[in-house]
């Protein structure tokens, strides 16, 4: 990164490190990064639903997302970004850490999704100029230094008219007895120290801080676990996991 001596900034340096430090696993269903390839499901059928609904494309087609530019802030691996593509949208996927992007580019070589990976940050692609019609920050939001600043630079880069889908952990009771305690100690789904609970945003404060940024909310949706089914699920519970998609006005 050059553009951090005097860009502000929304990396911490250890967070992007901890996920570096993961690179290899990320494409493991059964790895450090389950717990994602297990929302997948989920998380893509809504994507798949909205932006389907909200552009007017046919759901039975097999590339709904044909002609759509997409955003994919802090891909990862790109778990997201290749079935998107696949879906027909041209995806960009850009995340801080080098590693993530080295891994995701190589596997989307091996699996034939048209997918471009860059190694940069939201602020600073927004600060070249750079417009899509779909922005998403999934699974993000929650390890970012500045969570205002980066809401912003996210939500400066949709077109008027586009989407923005963010999904993340709310602050609450239950999110540190069930995402820290449960899934980190007691299940051991995430490595120890993932996630700390004080970075958690509520859905009030990312529907703020997209509104600062020019975007109105309009689906909420909770994310929750059946333990039962060992899935997880759409629901109106926004106590833990959740989803928030917003859209500029045309
Ligand atoms: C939990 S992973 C989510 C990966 C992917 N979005 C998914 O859901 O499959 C969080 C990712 O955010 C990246 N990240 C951390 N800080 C970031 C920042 N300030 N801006 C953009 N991405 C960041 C990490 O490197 C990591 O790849
Ligand atoms: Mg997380």
């Amino acid at each position: 990164m050059t553009e951090t001596a005097e860009t502000a900034t929304t990396v911490d340096p250890r967070e992007v490190e901890r996920f570096a430090a993961l690179a290899a696993e990320w494409w493991n269903p059964r790895g450090k990064m389950g717990v994602l390839h297990k929302f997948n499901p989920v998380r893509l059928a809504w994507l798949r639903e909205k932006i389907v609904a909200h552009f007017g494309r046919d759901p039975r087609a097999m590339r709904p997302l044909e002609g759509l530019r997409l955003l994919d802030i802090g891909c990862g691996g790109g778990l997201l970004c290749e079935p998107l593509a696949r879906m027909g949208a041209s995806v960009v996927g850009i995340d801080p850490a080098e590693k993530n992007v080295r891994v995701a580019s190589l596997h989307a070589e091996q699996s034939g999704a048209p997918v471009e990976y860059r190694a940069t940050t939201a602020e600073a692609l927004a600060e070249a100029g750079e417009r899509f019609d779909v922005v998403l920050a999934m699974e993000v939001v929650e390890h970012v230094a500045d969570v205002g600043l980066f809401v912003n630079s996210a939500a400066s880069m949709v077109k008027p008219g586009g989407l923005m889908a963010a999904a993340t952990l709310n602050r609450t009771g239950r999110s540190f007895a069930l995402a820290i305690v449960g899934a980190e100690y007691v299940l051991g789904w995430l490595p120890k120290g993932t996630h700390d609970w004080k970075r958690f945003v509520t859905p009030e404060e990312l529907a703020d801080a997209m509104a600062a940024g020019g975007l109105a909310v309009i689906d909420r949706e909770g994310v929750v676990f059946n333990p039962f089914l060992n899935e997880w699920r759409r629901s109106s519970d926004l106590g833990v996991n959740y989803m928030l998609l917003a859209e500029r006005p045309a």
